[in-house]
This record gives structure tokens, sequence and C-alpha cells, in this order.
């Protein structure tokens, strides 16, 4: 099941860029990920911390979701960045390499109330993810695919095969929890072509939007994880093609040249759900 608010586009801003912070308030990303942990040096963390605990207090982000990543409870600042963000106008805490749910109950311990997302990126927390999907704080996952490959040893490919099974293994964890699941960052974030291909990767393997790394690949996400027109308007005639079969007796219909079932009516009320909650994020 897709989930209605939107996650096309997930955008990583390292929490020490006092210029990319500000810039991100006009920024057409579904969501922010404010970042202390791979995108801040060891020398800024603190005052990348404070920044970020000021900055959130007073901007406007508008409709985006606030997401901020800490460092892990491993390091020197994990524990320090969870105090932080206490009570603090956020939409969920990012856990960093994330291996098994107790990951994630030493961080539900330290901080009540927000929802807990888990970046997916050891080999650990492939095997477990069913077990991490299933924490009751959990309300979403992130692939860290280059900590994944830096793990595994696999070589970055066009078609990503070597990440295959872990982004599989990840997707059915987070689906069969009902949770929203964004797929990993494209590093080449000059070339657009690829960007667009593994964005129509991910979308079609079920992943809700793609994190990025820099504005430039924010179009090219938010169109490949939209429904097109075509879509819509394909969802819309299913479903009314659907309730005159209904009406006739009938449990299936045809559109297309294809049958469509009920269980092609969720799919395509989903489809007109998604449109929807799109628009109307796009017009406040
Ligand atoms: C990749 C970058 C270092 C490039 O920076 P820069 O050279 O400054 O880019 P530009 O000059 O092209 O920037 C143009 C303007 O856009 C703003 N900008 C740039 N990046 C961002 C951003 N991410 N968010 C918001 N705004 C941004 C610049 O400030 C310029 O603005 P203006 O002055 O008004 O023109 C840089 O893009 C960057 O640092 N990106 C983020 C890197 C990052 O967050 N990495 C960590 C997350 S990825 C990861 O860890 C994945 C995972 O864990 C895994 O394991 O896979
Ligand atoms: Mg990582």
């Amino acid at each position: 099941m897709t989930t209605t608010r939107p996650y096309r586009s997930a955008l990583y801003i390292p929490g020490s860029k006092e210029r990319a912070l500000e810039k991100a308030k006009t920024l057409a990303a579904d969501a922010i990920i404010f970042d202390l942990e791979d995108a801040v040096a060891p020398d800024e963390k603190a005052a990348a911390r404070a920044l970020l605990v000021e900055t959130l207090a007073t901007a406007d982000y508008g409709n985006r979701t606030r997401i901020v990543r800490v460092n892990g409870l491993d390091t020197e600042w994990g524990a320090d960045d969870i105090a932080a963000f206490k009570g603090a106008k956020i939409d969920a805490l990012l856990i960093p390499k994330v291996s098994s749910a107790k990951d994630l109950d030493a961080v539900a311990a330290l901080i009540p109330d927000v929802p807990l997302w888990a970046m997916m990126e050891t080999a650990l927390g492939m095997l477990n993810a069913a077990q991490i999907a299933a924490h009751p704080r959990l309300a979403g996952m992130v692939m860290g695919t280059n900590d994944l490959a830096k793990e595994l040893n696999s070589r970055f490919r066009a078609d990503r095969l070597p990440m295959q099974v872990g982004l599989g293994l990840c997707l059915l964890a987070a689906k069969a929890q009902g949770l929203t699941i964004v797929d990993g960052v494209y590093n080449a974030f000059k070339d657009e072509d690829g960007l667009r291909i593994e964005c129509e990767q991910g979308r079609d393997m079920g992943f809700d939007g793609k994190t990025l790394i820099h504005p430039a690949q924010l179009d090219i996400a938010n169109q490949a994880f939209a429904p097109s027109d075509a879509e819509v308007e394909t969802a819309q005639r299913q479903i009314d093609a659907f309730n005159a079969a209904k009406a006739a007796g009938q449990g299936v219909a045809v559109v297309d040249g294809k049958i469509v079932e009920n269980l092609h009516i969720v799919t395509a009320e989903a489809t007109l759900a998604k449109a929807a909650a799109i628009k109307a994020m796009s017009q406040t």
C-alpha cells in the first residue's frame, strides 16, 4: 500500500550548511533530512547540532516533512544529538546504521513520542529487516546504499544488481508493516539520465521516493514518483468500469484489454489518493 503523504523526494541537507538550510525553505522537496551524521565533519558536529536546533525552532519549512538524522549512539555525539531534539518541531528522528530492533529500543528509551525512522545500510540490518520494521516506534525506512556497498564490497552498477537482495528485503519488511520506505541516493548529482533510470527502478520496485543530495535532483525524483496523468486517467476509468460491472452483477471488468478486479481497484484508489496528496501539497 502506498502512503498518502508524499515522499517522492527526501533531500539531505548538511546541518552545518547555513546557506543550504535557508535555501531549503523554497525547494520542492517533499521531505528534508537535516543531517548531523556523515555530511558533517567531526570538528563541526557540536556547532551543527546547535545551528540545527536553533533553525528548526524558528524557521518555516512549510509542509515539507522534517526529519533529523542524528549520529549513532555508538559515537561520542549520538546521545547529545538525541537529547537536543527532545520536544523539537520535527516529524521524525532518523537513526543511522540500524542493525537490529535493539538499536531502536536504545533510542526509544531516550526520547519519547517522536516517530523513529531507520537507515537500512548494514548487512545485519538487511538480515534483521523484518524485526526492525516491526518495532512499535518505527514509521519509516531509508536505504543507505553507500554504506551497504562499502560493507558488501560491492560495485556500483547502473542496474544495481548487487543491491537487489538488500533493497528487496527492506522493501518487503517495510510493506509488511505499512511503513514508508525511501530509496538510497544517486551520488553522481550532475548525471540526470542516470538519476532518472535509478528513480524509475526504485519506483517500479515499490519505493515511495528517493533520497537526494542536491537540489538539481528534485524535479526528476518528483516526476518519477508521482502518478502520471495517463496513470491517473486509467485509474479513474478502472474504478468507473468496475463500478459499472458491479452494478450489472459482475465481479470483473475489462479496461484496455486487461481484467480489473477488486484488488486492482485498491491500487487505482491509491493512485488517485497519491495524486490528490501531491496536488494538495503543491497548493499550500
Ligand atoms: C554535493 C554538494 C557538496 C555540492 O555542493 P555545492 O558545490 O555547494 O553545490 P552547488 O554549488 O551546485 O549548489 C548550488 C546551490 O544549491 C545549494 N545546495 C547544494 N546542496 C544542497 C542541499 N543538499 N540542500 C539544499 N541546498 C543545497 C547550495 O547552497 C547553492 O545555493 P546558492 O548559494 O543559493 O546557489 C552538496 O550538494 C551537499 O553537501 N549535498 C549533501 C551531501 C549530504 O548530505 N551527504 C550525506 C547524505 S548522503 C548519505 O549519507 C547516504 C547514506 O547514509 C548512505 O550510506 O548511502
Ligand atoms: Mg550511510
